[in-house]
């Protein structure tokens, strides 16, 4: 936990709905809000690569600023990537552009898994000091800090890059069951000691993105991902937790129960739908809280859909205990900037 309190976070809206309580406004953020879709952004990052980015502090500290002074966010999301904790741990990899992240040497065997590096919070200092910098300038506004779940980076492990069907990673998982649950207990390390860190440098709150769970069934999610999910939230003490995949509908209670304070929903599962169904299956757990979901499509389709469309993820989110306004997915890179900062608007406009 951060060494300097800040009273004014208290009754921060995002962090009020995190809890199940009654904000001031319906908290909204974006994800995906840091980057390329503004022009500030990208003239900061020209000649610089992603990865030198998110280890330069000061860099790390401006872009992350971007988007809370142009939108009038509720949270600010720390300008960084998942691969950020592989990287800093010693795994080869880079984030082409255009493409995401490419690993050099793909993980198949079980000398491969054993090869994969523990995490050292020094190596991810550049993290923290960016997080001090932020903390001063940011006042109320919570910065939310995050990771990829064990599946969704075991995936760019596997694969070696980007995967539409995640097929080496599901034969993985099925073929050699032991290996798989060593891989992920790896990654779960690794992970787990990045949240940590950015806790323990003063974030008031976390999303774990396990952006590809989706891909699987309810029944593989259960067996090879969630206990890994869950003892990786599990490990993260004092702020809330946000969990969230896409085209995750059916495993949005499993998902919870991973450890999830707050569920993540996308564009394709509406909020009284998603409530009504983590409300069924865990009647005795309190009334769940839940972040989403207009779809990051509809940013294109002119301000009067945009409004209607906002009017009905609001008034469908008072289903849950609590709702954080956000996309279904993260902001496309062609998004006109000044509309999301109109969507911020329309959100705030609602009570
Ligand atoms: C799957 C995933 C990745 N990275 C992330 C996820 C989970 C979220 C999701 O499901 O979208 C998470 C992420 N990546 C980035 C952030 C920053 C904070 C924010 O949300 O604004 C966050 C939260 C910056 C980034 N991460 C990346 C960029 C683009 C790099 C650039 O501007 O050159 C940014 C701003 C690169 C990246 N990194 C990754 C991809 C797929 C890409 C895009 C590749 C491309 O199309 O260029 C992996």
């Amino acid at each position: 936990m951060s060494d300097k309190p800040n009273p004014a976070l208290d009754a921060a809206p995002l962090l009020v709905a995190a809890r199940g309580g009654t904000p001031s406004r319906t908290p909204v953020w974006f994800m995906r809000q840091a980057g390329r879709s503004l022009p500030e952004y990208r003239k900061l990052r020209a000649g610089t690569a992603m990865l030198d980015a998110c280890f330069d502090p000061e860099m790390v500290r401006e872009i992350t600023m971007q988007p809370v002074r142009r939108h009038d966010v509720d949270g600010a999301i720390l300008f960084s990537d998942i691969v950020v904790p592989l990287k800093a741990a010693g795994v080869d990899l880079d984030i082409v552009p255009g493409t995401g992240p490419v690993v050099a040497k793909p993980i198949t065997t079980a000398a491969d898994v054993a090869a994969l590096p523990e995490l050292h919070a020094e190596q991810v200092q550049p993290v923290v000091d960016a997080i001090g910098l932020l903390l001063d300038e940011l006042g109320g506004v919570p910065l939310i800090g995050f990771a990829g779940a064990p599946f969704t980076l075991a995936s760019y492990l596997v694969e070696g890059g980007p995967s539409r069907h995640h097929e080496r990673t599901k034969a993985l998982m099925h073929a050699d069951p032991e290996l798989w649950h060593a891989l992920l207990g790896r990654i779960a390390d690794i992970t787990a000691e990045f949240l940590r860190v950015q806790v323990a440098a003063g974030v008031s709150a976390v999303q774990l993105f396990d952006s590809w769970a989706g891909a699987l069934s309810e029944r593989d999610y259960r067996e090879f991902v969630l206990p890994h999910s869950r003892r990786v939230l599990g490990s993260v003490e004092g702020v809330p937790r946000i969990h969230f995949g896409v085209g995750t509908g059916e495993l949005l209670p499993a998902m919870r129960e991973a450890g999830a304070d707050v569920v993540g929903v996308d564009w394709r599962t509406p909020l009284d739908v998603a409530v009504r169904r983590l409300r069924d299956a865990a009647p005795d757990l309190p009334p769940p809280v839940v972040q989403g979901n207009l779809d990051p499509a509809l940013l294109f389709a002119g301000l009067p859909v945009l409004e209607r469309e906002i009017d009905r993820i609001v008034a469908e989110g008072r289903a849950a205990a609590g709702h954080i306004f956000n996309l279904g997915h993260g902001v496309l890179p062609d998004t006109d900037p000044d509309v999301i900062t109109k969507a911020v608007e329309m959100v705030h406009r609602q009570r």
